[in-house]
């Protein structure tokens, strides 16, 4: 274990906690004043963050942008001559609508829209033509592969009821290789879109799957990247359409379809409007963000601690991006931050025994607890307890959520103590034991549960005993979740020190190989994402919460997808980042 490089952290406790609305109770506050003068004084007495405590020293790079880059943001796109210009297109958008000659143009045109991120204008429209379509079941469509391809995406993609016994009759051409009947290129990419969307036990759309990938790639292979149609290739053999993060898919279609020829013009423009007129919110949900993150210190005290609070809100945007949702990103931006500090605590600064303090002092939940922390921990203690009460405060559901939450953070320090013992004990658990505790230690089930309580749904007291239980869909998105950050981060925590991850569990337990383990934990992510599709299809959760839980997967590989985006900021992801929130899409070119 490597020896302390890190200063110990100082306490001034000035400002740390005061809310730029103050939201914290009366009570809260005195306790916390006054608790905050007798940290101060027994500091050194406590001798907590001594230097001779051995400690991991992970130190991460800081932050690429600091508050005062995060408030210069400004955007030309706020001006109210915008979002005039904005409702006229959609409204002309809209009549749109009226237009299409035939059930195919309908169904593209649907696929356009949700393709360059505007359909949420229009979801009475897209669910009345679906259900038209639905209920004539033409025969039209059946005859080509593009065409029920993609009936069947928007089909299961909005729940309705589909077998894949409409793709029978295609299973020569999507299931062998036969070049002379290989040569629908837009019907292929079509069927590998589609494939994604299959449940467990649907085995032609795996065949068709493995075979339309082979296809497109050797496509590319052969016609480069040089026209519109390998372009749209090379993006989804890169991710399908289905495990895009939606806003961020949309960004990167826009300009495929700005190449396209039979592009609208007055539909371009609406999207790119859309989404530069989005995005001057964004930038003002994320100049609060940054705000609160300074105010808490965490990042100046804790240095240990990765400092992303860009990174964190960004998750929130992927997970739910339209305008109603912006508490919902407040309080999640929020909740990642201080995921990552308790995860830093446990993983890189804390010792055993500290960790066994915090977990109890969690597990307690009362500000008493922090008698017993180190003044380090007792930073984090606060700045948690206050959010909880804050997040209490706002609650519209008529329940007192506080019990669910803490039982969130409780079971989240009690993961992250089982590992943090299985790293100082030097264990390897077996890989059902690790995967049993790693759903829950990588967050997904403690974002999700607070996501359930502050988004705009209408709420309902039976969800309650799902979300006890831990419903499938949080657990299969948990899973995904875990799975991505494996094969991205294993890397980079081998190298700082941390348990083994799912990839050295699995060859420590069967022998194989790394490049076996990571196909394994690939595959495995295949067939979550199946479970995950059946369990989205069927849930009786609100179309919201399921959207946010779907979201959570796909966020997981738009950080980890290239490795650990996330801790290590390499470029790939400061592009995807500088693209979402930073810079406006040139309108006229
Ligand atoms: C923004 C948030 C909260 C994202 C969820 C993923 C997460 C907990 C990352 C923590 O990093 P890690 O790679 O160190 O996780 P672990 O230590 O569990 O492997």
């Amino acid at each position: 274990m490597a020896l302390p490089i890190l200063a110990p952290p100082q306490f001034s406790f000035n400002k740390m906690f005061v809310p730029e609305n103050r939201s914290l109770s009366l009570v809260s506050w005195n306790f916390i004043n006054a608790r905050q003068v007798k940290c101060k004084a027994t500091n050194e007495v406590r001798n907590d963050d001594s230097q001779n405590i051995p400690r991991r020293s992970s130190i991460y790079q800081p932050s690429t942008w600091t508050n005062d880059h995060i408030q210069s943001l400004n955007s030309e796109f706020k001006d109210e001559i915008y979002a005039k210009k904005l409702r006229v297109l959609r409204e002309e958008v809209r009549m749109m609508f009226n237009k299409m000659e035939n059930e195919v143009d309908q169904l593209e045109f649907i696929d356009v829209l949700q393709r360059l991120g505007v359909d949420y204008h229009y979801t009475n429209e897209i669910k009345n033509i679906l259900d038209s379509i639905y209920d004539t079941q033409t025969s039209k469509l059946k005859k080509n592969l593009h065409a029920t391809a993609l009936q069947f995406r928007l089909f299961r993609q909005h729940g309705y009821h589909i077998s894949t016994d409409i793709f029978v009759c295609f299973r020569d051409k999507i299931c062998n290789l036969k070049k002379d009947q290989a040569d629908d290129v837009e019907g292929m990419l079509s069927m590998y879109e589609a494939s994604f969307h299959s449940f467990e036990d649907e085995t032609i759309l795996d065949e068709a799957r493995d075979f339309t990938t082979k296809f497109l790639k050797e496509y590319l292979n052969k016609h480069g990247d040089d026209n519109v149609m390998s372009l749209q290739i090379s993006h989804a053999l890169e991710l399908p359409l289905h495990w895009r993060v939606p806003k961020w898919g949309a960004r990167c279609f826009i300009n495929i379809y700005e190449k396209q020829q039979n592009k609208n013009n007055v539909l371009l423009e609406f999207a790119k409007l859309d989404f530069n007129v989005l995005q001057t919110s964004y930038q003002e949900e994320l100049k609060y963000a940054s705000r609160w993150w300074k105010r808490t210190e965490i990042g100046e005290k804790l240095r240990f601690v990765r400092d992303r609070v860009v990174e964190n809100y960004v998750w929130t945007v992927g997970m739910s991006f339209e305008l109603e949702f912006k508490y919902f990103r407040k309080v999640l931006t929020k909740v990642n931050s201080l995921i990552t500090t308790i995860d830093d605590i446990y993983d890189v600064y804390g010792t055993l025994e500290e960790l066994e303090l915090f977990t109890e002092a969690i597990d307690r939940w009362n500000l008493n607890a922090v008698d017993t922390l180190p003044c380090y921990m007792e930073i984090c203690y606060y700045a948690l307890y206050h959010f909880v009460e804050e997040v209490e405060i706002l609650n519209k559901t008529g329940y007192s959520i506080t019990p669910y939450l803490k039982k969130q953070w409780t079971g989240l320090c009690k993961s992250y103590l089982t590992e943090a013992k299985w790293y100082h004990s030097g264990y390897t658990p077996t890989f059902d034991e690790y995967i049993e505790n790693a759903w829950i230690s990588i967050s997904g089930p403690l974002m999700l549960i607070h996501a359930y309580f502050v988004i705009p749904h209408s709420f309902n007291q039976g969800d309650l005993v799902c979300l006890e239980e831990n419903n499938n869909i949080i657990q299969y998105s948990a899973m995904i979740l875990r799975l991505a950050n494996d094969l991205g981060s294993s890397e980079r925590e081998i190298e700082t020190g941390d348990i083994p991850k799912s990839i050295q569990c699995y060859m420590k337990e069967t022998g194989a190989s790394e490049i076996e383990a990571r196909e394994h934990v690939k595959s495995m992510i295949y067939t979550i994402w199946k479970k995950l599709n059946k369990e989205a299809y069927s849930s009786s959760f609100s179309q919201s919460f399921i959207d946010i839980s779907v979201n959570l997967s796909r966020m997981a590989l738009f950080f980890y997808q290239h490795g650990d985006g996330y801790t290590i900021q390499d470029p790939g992801i400061q592009n995807r980042i500088q693209s979402l929130i930073w810079n406006p899409i040139p309108m006229d070119g």
